[in-house]
C-alpha cells in the first residue's frame, strides 16, 4: 500500500476518485506530432506548408498528418483552454492527457490549464513510439527505464514536481522494436510497484494488441488495469475483437471525430465512421463488456479543435452519447463507459 492507494493522481495532486465525473481517457492538450509527418501526394506538395484556413479544412480532415502547422497542437494553448471551459459546461469532469516523452509533453501547461479551467487533468508517464526514442533512452536498461517512469509518478516529470497519474500512452510500432519491448517491460515493473493505471498505443496491425499484452503479462503487468487504445483502427474483425477482449484489458475507442477515406499510416485499414464506432460499442456491450469499454477523441492535431472547424473535446458528450442512447446502449451503460470504468482504471491499487 502506498500513499497513492485508493486515490487518483492529477497534475494538481491527489483527488478522491468520486470527484472525476465524466472522463475522456485519451486526449492531448499540448503536444507536437512532427514525428509522424506524412508527406502529401506529389501533386499536392504545396499543402505541406499551406496555412490552416477555411478552404483547406476538408483537405486537412482527409490529410491531417501532411501539413506541418497542423501537427503543432502546442501552439494552441488559449484555444484549448476555451475548449476545456466548454467541456466543463457540457458536463465533462476529467481528461487523461496521454502525451509522453517524445511528443513534447508539457506538464507545466497541463497544471496551468487545470488551475484555470477546473477540469481534472491526469498526465502520462513514459515514452512514445521508437521513432521518438533518444539515443539515451535506447541505451537504458529495463531497470533504468522503470526508475524513470516511477520518478515521473512519485516525484514529478521533466524535472518538475508535477506528477503523472498514469503510465502512457506507451508507444509501440509494428513489429514491436527492441527498445519498445524494454519500455513495455519497464512499464509492467513500474505498475507492479505502484499499482497504477497503464495505457498502450498499439502498432497498426490487428496482431499488435495481443503481442503487447503478452509482453506485459510476462513481465508481471496487471492487464486488468491496462487500457488498449486505438482499437478503432487496429482490430476491425468482430471475431478477433472478442478474442482480444478475453485477455482482460480495457477496450478503448478513442478516435471519435476521425473520419477519413484513406488512413495514411496503414492503407489497408478502412477507418470506421463514428456511426460504426457506436455500432461496435453496442456490440461489445451486448457481448458483456460494458465494464471494460472507455472512449475518447484523441485530439492530437489542430484541425480537430473547434477553432478550426473541428469537433472539439465536447463532441462525445454532446453528440455521441445521444447517438449511443438511440442504439440500445442504456443510460446506466453510458455512465459506466464515461464515469465508472475510467474511475476504476485510474484509481491506484
Ligand atoms: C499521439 C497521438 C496518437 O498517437 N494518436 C494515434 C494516431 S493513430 O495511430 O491512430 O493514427
Amino acid at each position: 500500500m502506498s500513499e497513492l492507494s485508493g486515490a487518483v493522481q492529477t497534475v494538481l495532486g491527489l483527488i478522491d476518485p468520486g470527484q472525476l465525473g465524466r472522463t475522456m481517457t485519451h486526449e492531448h492538450l499540448t503536444m507536437s506530432f512532427e514525428c509522424c509527418y506524412f508527406p502529401p501526394a506529389p501533386d499536392e506538395e504545396s499543402m505541406a506548408k499551406a496555412p490552416i484556413e477555411m478552404k483547406n479544412l476538408f483537405w486537412l480532415k482527409q490529410n491531417p498528418y501532411s501539413n506541418h502547422e497542423n501537427l503543432l497542437l502546442n501552439q494552441e494553448i488559449e484555444a484549448v483552454k476555451e475548449e476545456l471551459l466548454a467541456y466543463r459546461q457540457a458536463g465533462g469532469g476529467a481528461i487523461v492527457e496521454n502525451t509522453t516523452t517524445g511528443i513534447s509533453r508539457d506538464v507545466h501547461t497541463l497544471k496551468k490549464l487545470a488551475q484555470e479551467t477546473g477540469v481534472h487533468i491526469i498526465a502520462g508517464a513514459g515514452f512514445y513510439v521508437d521513432d521518438t526514442h533518444s539515443e539515451e533512452t535506447r541505451k537504458m536498461t529495463v531497470e533504468k527505464l522503470s526508475d524513470v517512469i516511477i520518478t515521473e509518478v512519485l516525484h514529478g516529470a521533466d524535472g518538475s514536481d508535477i506528477r503523472c497519474g498514469v503510465i502512457g500512452e506507451i508507444g509501440t510500432s509494428w513489429p514491436i522494436t527492441d527498445s519498445e519491448k524494454k519500455v513495455l517491460q519497464a512499464t509492467a515493473h513500474a505498475q507492479t510497484q505502484l499499482g497504477c493505471p497503464v495505457i498502450i498505443h498499439p502498432g497498426r496491425n490487428a496482431a499488435a494488441p495481443e503481442a503487447v499484452v503478452r509482453i506485459l503479462q510476462e513481465a508481471g503487468g496487471d492487464i486488468g488495469k491496462t487500457v488498449m487504445s486505438h482499437l478503432d483502427r487496429t482490430i476491425l474483425d468482430k471475431g478477433e475483437l472478442l478474442e482480444f477482449a478475453k485477455m482482460g484489458s480495457y477496450l478503448e475507442y478513442d478516435l471519435f471525430g476521425t473520419e477519413m477515406l484513406n488512413y495514411p499510416f496503414n492503407l489497408k485499414v478502412d477507418m470506421p465512421s463514428d456511426n460504426q464506432r457506436v455500432q461496435t460499442l453496442a456490440y461489445l456491450v451486448a457481448e458483456g463488456y460494458e465494464d471494460k469499454i472507455i472512449i475518447a477523441h484523441d485530439i492530437h492535431t489542430k484541425n480537430r479543435l473547434t477553432k478550426y472547424g473541428g469537433h472539439g473535446y465536447s463532441y462525445i458528450l454532446k453528440n455521441i452519447v445521444p447517438k449511443m442512447l438511440t442504439r440500445g446502449i442504456t443510460e446506466n451503460q453510458v455512465n459506466k463507459i464515461l464515469i465508472d470504468n475510467p474511475r476504476k482504471w485510474l484509481t491506484f491499487k
